[in-house]
């Protein structure tokens, strides 16, 4: 795999070279203008200097070690360093489907002791929503996030009820594969550095995600690594955004934006929070609809005839039969 140096305010960072173009993330102050209308227009963007988690700046391996508590953290392991996201509750309809990650629940003093022995081949990263078995030190440090500034955002966007605050600490070289969420996400780095691609949700038909039945439901089929055209020709038309974000910095991630993560070598795990919230209520349908909007009605239909034929194995005929050499 190609890689290529690149710089950022002095910091060299070594990243994968893949076969599409991007665009460089606007990188803006929070209270900027511009940034707070791309927020508005479900653009993404990086926002410095909002102190979303800078009561978090001090949070390491070890400080988490003695304030997270005794509770129990979900970690996930990988032999080559990719954490494909599948849902658990989708296992039982694909038999044959293979987890390309096991998953290992355990405390966080657990985790921090696999961390340091440098015998382990297989890559690890955990990821677990904040609760309330973490120690009162994490409590404070949670109280004083500027949650001032995250209601504000929440409010003048229309966005629904916050769901989770996931924390996600990976280890170098960690990669998270392209797939979308269905939430909006202030995605706050605490530690390390991650390197964002994204793309908007109008590029779904170069993307190519999983059957909605699937447990990889959401996620791209396409190994951005050594992309197979032949079964998914347009990826040679994908065209996508990057940035960088590091301690501090809070990256605007739009529902329905496709997202691959990588957590670059060189500066420590990687420590970040995700603020999830519902997406805002449709009040009234202005046409043309939005391409995320075009996804939300593909999922829809997606869902509706897979519950209908109740049968995953007839549905890719059925689609068929529905769409070719008619609207083909
Ligand atoms: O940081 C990561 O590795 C993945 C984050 C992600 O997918 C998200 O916040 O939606
Ligand atoms: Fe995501």
């Amino acid at each position: 795999m190609a890689t290529e140096t690149i710089k950022v305010n002095s910091r060299e960072f070594v990243v994968k070279k893949y076969s599409f173009p991007t665009e460089q993330i606007p990188r803006l102050d929070y209270q900027d203008k511009k940034a707070e209308k791309l927020i508005e227009n479900g653009q993404p963007v990086i926002l410095t200097g909002s102190d979303l988690v800078g009561s978090a700046h001090h949070w390491d391996i070890g400080y988490l070690c003695s304030n997270l508590g005794s509770g129990q953290y979900t970690v996930y392991s990988s032999a080559d360093g990719k954490f494909k996201y599948y849902d658990d509750k989708k296992l039982t309809q694909n038999k044959q489907f293979k987890p390309p990650t096991t998953q290992t629940d355990m405390t966080f003093q657990e985790f921090a002791a696999k961390l340091k022995r440098k015998d382990n081949k297989e890559l690890m990263y955990l990821q677990q929503p904040l609760n309330d078995t973490v120690g009162t030190r994490i409590v404070m440090d949670f109280t004083n996030f500027n949650w001032g500034w995250a209601n504000e955002t929440q409010k003048k966007n229309h966005w629904g009820p916050m769901t989770s605050n996931l924390l996600l600490v990976g280890m170098e070289g960690v990669i998270t594969p392209a797939h979308y969420d269905e939430q909006e996400n202030l995605f706050a780095q605490i530690q390390g550095y991650k390197r964002f691609l994204l793309f908007d949700p109008s590029q779904f038909e170069c993307m190519y995600p999983y059957p909605i039945y699937h447990p990889h439901d959401r996620q791209s089929q396409v190994d951005f690594d050594n992309p197979d055209l032949t079964k998914f020709p347009n990826f040679a038309n994908v065209k996508g955004y990057e940035g960088i974000v590091g301690p501090r910095d809070v990256l605007y991630l739009p529902m329905y934006w496709w997202h691959q993560v990588e957590s670059l070598h060189g500066h420590g795990e990687t420590i970040s929070i995700t603020f999830w919230y519902k997406a805002a209520p449709t009040v009234k349908v202005v046409y043309p609809l939005t391409s995320g909007q075009k996804v939300a009605i593909m999922r829809n239909i997606e869902k509706m005839i897979a519950e209908a034929l109740n049968d995953n194995e007839s549905m890719p005929s059925f689609m068929q039969a529905m769409v070719q050499g008619r609207y083909t």
